[in-house]
């Protein structure tokens, strides 16, 4: 870095949101949400049903008020609760699953809703938008002679058309097929990029945001419970429901002692965790291994994989790049899930002996 660059003053957040609270019927459906976005860069804000999503994305556009907190664009207020820029003034764009097209006026005139000032400088801005999502051959055609793929990238050039600074959006891809949906999403990332604008994009779809995000804001019960890269929300998640949220979990339940978790699987270490204190080891079906039964026995214990338990094999499914295989563990009856690379689909009531990488584990407390 050099001693200029060292001087250059950092830019304010694109958007920033500070302790965003929001009350209906005495619960806190948004609780002290605090979030900073800059310019071309997409967080997604991920979680189940009803924790609380729409709500903050309703916030930061206008249409809903919060009980406390203040919202920023630039560095300048534009929200707390006194102050309060309308909606329309605040140059923030609107995706949404259901915002649909004005289906009376033409491709072009949809585009251009938005826009102000002179005829040729809004038709030059909807003919760039539309050959950047392919589509200016039906500039003078009409909604409904579109797919809904196509209707979608509409949407978008008409959210971008007024060169928003900030773009909401809310589950903008659910109403696409699967076949459609990757194609629009790289399409619909790689414009905003272009265009630099700071995204907020609401979603319950772990993969949508793994695909889409610079950032994953894990939100849960009114809150964020995790924020960071999605390298970081997936490998080190702050508890048993964030890897839950991402992916199929095996859990084993131990109880401490001096900072060991003892399991059929060998120990586990929990440094830092008080004497009897229950703990969940929590992993992933990725992160089981496999090995054959050799005449009554399994593989020899390493410090990596720790001690093999005896399984037998209870369901095995081909799920296109793996299979998915389910056994009934020996120690206690229980179902733990093994996914395995290609095509692996061993006999029901086949003997098996699983281990467990130690360095993918997670120990919580219970
Ligand atoms: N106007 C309202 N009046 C009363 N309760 C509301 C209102 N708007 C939202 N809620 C409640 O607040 C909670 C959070 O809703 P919100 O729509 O923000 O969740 P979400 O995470 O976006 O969920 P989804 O993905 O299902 O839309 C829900 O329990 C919802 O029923």
């Amino acid at each position: 870095m050099t001693p200029h660059s060292l001087s250059q003053p950092v830019p304010a957040p694109r958007l920033e949101i500070r302790n965003l609270v929001r009350h209906f019927e005495g619960r806190a459906v948004v609780d002290d949400v605090s979030l900073r976005i800059q310019a071309g860069q997409v967080t997604c804000l991920l979680g189940p049903s009803g924790c609380g999503k729409s709500t903050t994305l309703r916030m930061i556009a206008g249409v809903e008020m919060q009980d406390s907190g203040e919202i920023y664009v630039d560095g300048k207020l534009i929200c707390d609760t006194v102050f309060r820029v309308p909606p329309e003034r605040r140059e923030i764009g609107l995706m949404f699953q259901d915002f649909a097209l004005f289906p009376h006026l033409s491709v072009a005139e949809n585009v251009a809703f938005g826009l102000n000032g002179p005829r040729e400088e809004k038709r030059a801005r909807v003919e760039e938008l539309l050959e950047r999502v392919h589509l200016t051959r039906f500039i003078d055609g009409y909604p409904h002679q579109l797919s809904g793929g196509e209707q979608q990238r509409v949407a978008l050039a008409r959210a971008l058309a007024p060169r928003p600074r900030i773009m909401l959006m809310d589950e903008p891809f659910s109403g696409l097929d699967n076949r459609l949906r990757d194609g629009v999403r790289d399409e619909t990332l790689s414009l905003l990029k272009e265009e630099d604008t700071a995204v907020l994009l609401v979603t319950h779809e772990p993969e949508e945001a793994m695909r889409m995000a610079d950032e994953i804001a894990l939100m849960r019960g009114g809150k964020i419970v995790q924020q960071g890269a999605p390298y970081n929300v997936y490998t080190r998640p702050v508890d048993r429901a964030a890897v839950a949220f991402f992916s199929d979990t095996n859990v084993l339940r131990s109880t401490v002692q001096g900072a060991l978790a003892q399991t059929p699987f060998g120990q586990f270490l929990a440094p830092g965790v008080p004497d009897g204190t229950e703990v969940d080891i929590v992993f992933r079906p990725q992160h089981v291994r496999l090995d054959f039964d050799r005449q009554g026995g399994g593989p020899l214990p390493t410090p990596s994989d720790g001690v093999a338990a005896r399984g037998v094999v209870t369901r095995a499914r081909f799920l296109g790049h793996e299979s998915l295989v389910e056994f009934r563990m020996d120690h206690d009856g229980s179902v733990l899930k093994a996914t395995v690379p290609n095509v692996f689909l061993p006999e029901e009531g086949r003997v098996m002996w699983l281990t467990v990488r130690r360095n993918r584990c997670f120990v919580f407390p219970a």
